[in-house]
């Protein structure tokens, strides 16, 4: 029978008593923060070329040691301004224990090298000072494993088979990708925008407030669905959300705010497109004071709808 993974017992479950059983063997998943880290790579061939790449996109500080020549995307990135500056390069074979540069001075440690009793050392010096350490040719001997990626803007997922299969976990990836709704992105940035906005306007860490601010969250975004969130996006209708939904400790459903902004919305259109009319025409008198009272009317329709 295929096992089912089931998961740590969310917030609501825990009253209930529910304890999965721990089914052991899996990696710890985690997305590791590495703006400006240290990291050492060693080995300058198509797998390092692949963890210089994510390392880049990571933000981190890479001192590579590999001898020439270098795979030609890792030259590239050494000599585009772009990214020169994250990059120390070594143009040397990394010698091991006696080396000059200590694995301990590093936050991670990646070796891609075609030698494995050396990276069988580096695994060796990176245990002894307690380093993190990934040895592409030794599996058995990393801390960690790369996986399969999808990244899409503030989006990652990783696909891991717990090191039995990458080329089933690319595989993988390319089902999840192809499922993913095309917009996935701007749901993502839509959701982060209005948690941004609801911790300014409720503030604190922890207690009664956030425990309110994380059930309001999560009962927003099961009402709106992912598609939904991409209005998000906008900021009229965070403000509304917030204004009619979080400030009076309720649910505003995606069609009541679809009515209520469109229609401000087009007001505001109606407004510059006749400011733009009489302006042309040049009855400006007129079209100023008609326009002063249509700004009016829509400040106090907006206020009264709080
Ligand atoms: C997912 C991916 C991420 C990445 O590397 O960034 C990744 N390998 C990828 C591709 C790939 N690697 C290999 C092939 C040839 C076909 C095949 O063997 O399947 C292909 C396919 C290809 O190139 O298309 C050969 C290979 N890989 C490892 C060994 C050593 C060994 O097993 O002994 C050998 C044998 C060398 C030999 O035979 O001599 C070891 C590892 N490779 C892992 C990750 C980790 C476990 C991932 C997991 O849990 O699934 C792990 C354990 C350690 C690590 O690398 O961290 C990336 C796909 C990225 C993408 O396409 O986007
Ligand atoms: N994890 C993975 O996904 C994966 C995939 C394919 C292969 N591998 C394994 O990873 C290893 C590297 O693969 P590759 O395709 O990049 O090989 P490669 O032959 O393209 O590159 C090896 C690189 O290591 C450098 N090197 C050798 N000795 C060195 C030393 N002492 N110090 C610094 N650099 C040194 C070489 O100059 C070369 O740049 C292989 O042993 C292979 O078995 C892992």
């Amino acid at each position: 029978m295929a096992s089912t993974s089931v998961g740590p017992p969310s917030r609501s479950d825990m009253a209930n008593d529910s304890y999965p059983p721990i089914q052991p063997g899996a990696s710890l998943m985690l997305a590791l923060r590495l703006q400006d880290r240290p990291i050492l790579l060693i080995g300058g061939g198509v797998v390092a070329s692949q963890r210089l790449y994510f390392l880049l996109e990571s933000g981190a500080h890479i001192t590579l040691v590999s001898p020439s020549p270098l795979e030609p995307s890792i030259a590239h990135r050494i000599s585009d301004p772009s990214t020169s500056s994250q990059i120390k390069w070594h143009e040397r074979p990394y010698l091991g224990r006696t080396d000059p540069i200590k694995v301990s001075d590093f936050d991670l440690v990646m070796t891609a090298i075609d030698d494995n009793p050396l990276s069988a050392q580096v695994c060796e010096m990176c245990r002894e000072e307690r380093v993190m350490v990934n040895v592409a040719d030794i599996p058995p001997q990393c801390d960690f494993y790369f996986g399969a990626q999808i990244r899409q803007g503030p989006l990652q997922i990783m696909i891991s088979t717990g090191g039995l299969g990458p080329r089933a976990s690319a595989m993988i990836r390319d089902i999840i990708r192809k499922a993913l709704p095309e917009n996935i992105e701007e749901s993502v940035k839509g959701i982060g925008s209005l948690r941004s906005d609801l911790r300014k306007r409720a503030p604190g860490v922890g207690g009664e407030r956030g425990q309110q601010r994380m059930d309001w969250m999560k009962d927003l975004c099961d009402l709106w669905g992912l598609e939904q969130m991409t209005r998000f996006n906008d900021e009229e209708t965070r403000r509304f959300v917030l204004d009619q939904g979080w400030d009076n400790g309720k649910m505003v459903s995606p069609t009541e705010v679809k009515g209520k902004v469109q229609k401000v919305g087009q007001f505001w259109e109606q407004v510059k497109q006749f400011g733009h009319t009489q302006l042309a025409a040049g009855v400006s008198g007129f079209g100023a004071g008609l326009a002063v009272a249509t700004v009016a009317t829509i400040y106090l329709t907006r206020n009264a709808a709080r």
